[in-house]
């Protein structure tokens, strides 16, 4: 059966052949700015490290913000108090781009994270030419051996990298990394399905060591509290604050 993730993927495959033949004219970045560590320093500092996503449109939802502007969201989401942004590139089922990660980036000081699907290393030095402090790999989406070189790539370029798992058996397959920096994906990325038990259940497989993000369908502070009982303190919220009117104080009203 193909799903939807298998489309995807497909997709991204011949994106990246397409893509990996022009060359890359744009100019250096700045040096990568720490996305683990500025999760880690809030919580260190007795607070929540939220990533704050920039998404547009979704698969599952469709078009989420029709008044799309990355840089005000993205100051928005600084002076709200978010440890970093995640800005979706994907153009194809996302509605993402490249330029929103640029624009997003260049308006506030934050770590940010490119959100889209790596099937191959060249697409991590490409995150880095736009200034992407980090990537995503979907451990669902990759066999052992593609994760292990697109996680090298992207630490020779010193970015760091959030690995996405879904189940007992993904954790176990992401450990095998070198990342400490564990997301769990609510949503089922075949189905849509969206479970924050999935969170509950798969924390108490999670080394102590890692930086643990519970990531999708989070809708506000009771959530975050709730999973804090758990001493889970870092999460990753797209949909529910693109869709508020006052951002910043949302994204306060989250983490403040
Ligand atoms: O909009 P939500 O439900 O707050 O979810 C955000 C984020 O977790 C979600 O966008 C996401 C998590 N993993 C992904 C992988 C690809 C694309 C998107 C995602």
């Amino acid at each position: 059966m193909s799903t939807i993730l298998d489309k995807i993927l497909a997709t991204k495959r011949s994106e990246v052949a397409a893509r990996r033949t022009a060359p890359v004219t744009r100019p250096e970045p700045s040096p990568p700015r720490g996305f683990k560590a500025a999760l880690d320093a809030k919580v260190a500092a007795g607070g929540f490290g939220l990533i704050a996503e920039i998404k547009k449109a979704s698969p599952s939802k469709g078009l989420i913000r029709p008044d799309f502007d990355p840089p005000a969201h993205a100051r928005a989401y600084a002076a709200g108090g978010a440890a970093c942004l995640s800005v979706l590139t994907d153009q194809e089922y996302f509605q993402g781009h490249e330029d929103y990660l640029i624009a997003a980036r260049a308006a506030c000081d934050l770590p940010v994270i490119r959100k889209d699907f790596m099937v191959d290393p060249w697409q991590v030095a490409e995150s880095r030419s736009i200034g992407a402090d980090a990537i995503l790999i979907i451990v669902a989406a990759l066999e052992d051996g593609a994760m292990a070189e697109i996680e090298a790539a992207a630490i020779e370029l010193g970015m760091d990298v959030l690995v996405e798992v879904h189940d007992a058996d993904e954790l176990a397959r992401a450990l095998k990394l070198k990342s400490r920096l564990i997301g769990v994906n609510n949503r089922n990325l075949k189905t849509f399905e969206v479970d924050l038990q999935k969170t509950y259940e798969l924390v108490r497989h999670a080394p102590r060591d890692c930086t643990f993000v519970a990531e999708s369908g989070l809708t506000g502070r009771a959530d975050l509290d709730a999973m804090a009982e758990h001493d889970i303190r870092c999460f990753l919220i797209g949909e529910s604050l693109m869709r508020q009117d006052d951002v910043e104080a949302a994204t306060r009203g989250l983490v403040g």
